[in-house]
C-alpha cells in the first residue's frame, strides 16, 4: 500500500479509552491536530467506522485490535497500546499489514508494585475481611491469623519489570523474595530465583504473578497449583484475567487453602464502569477485588500518554520505530532536504537486491540508507534527492514481497 507524506492537520490519530490529555498535548505540540478522542472503548461496529479513516490508532487494555479491525483499517500506520500489554492487539495481523505496535512498557510498572506490596500487607493481616466486617457493624478485634510481613516469603511469577521492582520494595520490607521465571535472570538484592513453580507455590506465604498473557500463561494457577500452596497461602494476580482459573481459586477460598486474594484482573471483565461486575469472587470478605487500576494513577497515566504519543509521533515524523514491539527497530537522524522513503517488506530472500536494482537502475541518487530486519519483516529506509522520490516509489511498491511503502517530505 503506497502513501504519499500528508500535511500533519491531515493525518488522523483516533485515540481510545480515555487516554490520558497529556498524549493529546504530546501530539498537538508536535503539529498533529487531527485527533479523535473517545473516553471509553468502542464497539466492534463504531470501532470499524471510527478506524476506517485513521492513521494511527492509540488504546489500552480493552480494545481489542482483531484480524476483522484491521481490514477495516486501510490507511492504518501504527498501533499506539497506551499500557504495557500487547495482548489485545492480534500482532501477526498487524504485522502482515506492515503496521508497527508500540506500547509504554515501563510507565505504569512502579504503580503495579505499590499496589501489590500494599494488598500483601493488608491481606496478611486480615484487613480486608475485617474492614468488611466493619461495614457490616461487626467488630472484629483479633491477632488471630494476623501477621507482619517481616521475615515472610514472597514468590513471584514473572521475574520482569514489575516482578523485579517488587522483589526490591519486598525486600526493604524485611520480606525474603523468591521467583519463578521461564528465563534465567540476574536476582536483586537477596532474591533467589527457584527452579520450578511448585517449589515457588509450596515454599512461599504471598504468592504474586507477573506474567505476560501467552499460551503457556493460560489457567497457569488452576486447582492443582493452589492445592500445591502452604495452607491459609495469599494470592495476589494484578498480570492478567487468563492467568489464574477463577473457579479453581473460588473453590479454594471456601474451603480455607487460601486465607486470602487480590485479584486485579479477570478473564471477562466489564466493558464500561457502567457494567456490572460479576465474580464468583464477590462472596469472599478475604479478598481485594479491583477493577484492573494496578496502572492506574495519575503519575503512571501521564507519563504513558506522553511516552507512547511521543513514539507515534516519531514514527509519523520521521519512520523512527524504537521500541516497537512487532516491528524491526530503526533509530533515524532527520532528514532535511532529501525525501525520505519508507519500505517495509517481507523479510524474504532476495528482496533487499531488488530494492537496491530500483537505485542501481533508475540513477536515483541514495545519500543514506538503514536497514533493520526481524524474523518475518524487513525495514529499510533511503533517504533520496527530492525529484526522485515519487519515481523510486513507484518501482519499490512493484516489488514481490511488499507490504507498505510510503514517502516523507
Ligand atoms: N493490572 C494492571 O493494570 C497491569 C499493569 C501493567 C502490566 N500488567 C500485566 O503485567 C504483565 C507483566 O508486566 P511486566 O512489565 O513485568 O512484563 P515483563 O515482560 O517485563 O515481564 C514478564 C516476565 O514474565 C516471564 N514469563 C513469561 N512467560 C512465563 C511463564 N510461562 N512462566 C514464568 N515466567 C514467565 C518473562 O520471562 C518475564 O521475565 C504484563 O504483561 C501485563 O499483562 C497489568
Ligand atoms: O497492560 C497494562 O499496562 C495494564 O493492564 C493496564 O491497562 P489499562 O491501561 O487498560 O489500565
Amino acid at each position: 500500500m503506497a502513501q504519499q507524506s500528508l500535511p500533519k492537520d491531515k493525518i488522523k490519530f483516533l485515540l481510545l479509552e480515555g487516554v490520558h490529555p497529556s498524549a493529546v498535548e504530546t501530539l498537538k505540540r508536535d503539529g498533529y491536530t487531527n485527533i479523535d478522542f473517545h473516553k471509553k472503548a468502542l464497539p466492534p461496529e463504531e470501532l470499524k467506522q471510527a478506524i476506517a479513516g485513521a492513521h494511527f490508532v492509540g488504546i489500552r487494555s480493552r480494545t481489542q485490535l482483531t484480524e476483522e479491525i484491521f481490514e477495516s483499517a486501510k490507511k492504518l500506520v501504527a498501533v499506539g497500546c497506551f499500557c504495557i500489554g500487547t495482548n489485545q492487539v492480534d500482532l501477526k495481523a498487524a504485522t502482515k499489514r506492515g503496521i508497527a505496535v508500540f506500547n509504554a512498557p515501563f510507565s505504569n510498572t512502579r504503580s503495579v508494585a505499590e499496589l501489590v506490596i500494599a494488598e500483601a500487607i493488608l491481606l496478611l493481616r486480615g484487613v480486608a475481611e475485617k474492614n468488611a466486617a466493619a461495614h457490616r457493624g461487626e467488630w472484629m478485634k483479633t491477632a488471630v491469623n494476623s501477621y507482619e510481613i517481616r521475615g515472610k516469603k514472597l514468590g513471584i511469577i514473572g521475574y520482569g519489570n514489575i516482578g523485579m521492582q517488587l522483589g526490591v520494595i519486598a525486600e526493604s520490607m524485611g520480606m525474603q523474595v523468591q521467583f519463578y521465571d521461564v528465563v534465567n535472570k540476574l536476582p536483586l538484592g537477596n532474591a533467589r530465583q527457584v527452579p520450578s513453580l511448585n517449589q515457588l507455590l509450596a515454599s512461599s506465604d504471598v504468592v504474586s504473578l507477573h506474567v505476560p498473557e501467552t499460551g503457556a500463561t493460560q489457567n497457569m494457577i488452576g486447582s492443582a497449583e493452589l492445592a500445591q500452596m502452604k495452607q491459609g497461602g495469599i494470592l495476589i494476580n494484578a498480570s492478567r484475567g487468563t492467568v489464574v482459573d477463577i473457579d479453581g481459586l473460588s473453590a479454594a477460598l471456601g474451603s480455607g487453602q487460601l486465607g486470602g486474594a487480590a485479584i486485579d484482573v479477570f478473564p471477562v471483565e466489564p466493558r464500561s464502569n457502567d457494567d456490572e461486575f460479576v465474580s464468583p469472587l464477590r462472596q469472599y470478605d478475604n479478598t481485594f477485588l479491583t477493577p484492573h487500576i494496578g496502572g492506574s494513577t495519575v503519575e503512571a497515566q501521564e507519563n504513558i500518554g506522553m511516552e507512547v504519543a511521543e513514539k507515534l509521533a516519531k514514527y509519523s515524523d520521521n519512520g523512527t520505530s524504537t521500541s516497537s514491539v512487532n516491528f524491526p527497530e530503526v533509530a533515524l537522524p532527520e532528514h532535511a532536504g532529501s525525501h525520505r522513503l519508507l519500505h517495509i517488506h517481507r523479510n524474504v530472500p532476495g528482496i533487499m537486491s531488488a530494492i537496491n536494482n530500483v537505485f542501481s537502475e533508475t540513477g536515483v541518487n541514495v545519500s543514506a540508507q538503514y536497514l533493520q530486519t526481524n524474523e518475518d519483516v524487513g525495514y529499510v529506509v533511503i533517504d533520496v534527492d527530492a525529484d526522485y522520490s515519487d519515481i523510486a516509489l513507484e518501482r519499490l511498491l512493484a516489488i514481490e514481497g511488499t507490504l507498505r511503502s510510503r514517502v516523507l517530505f
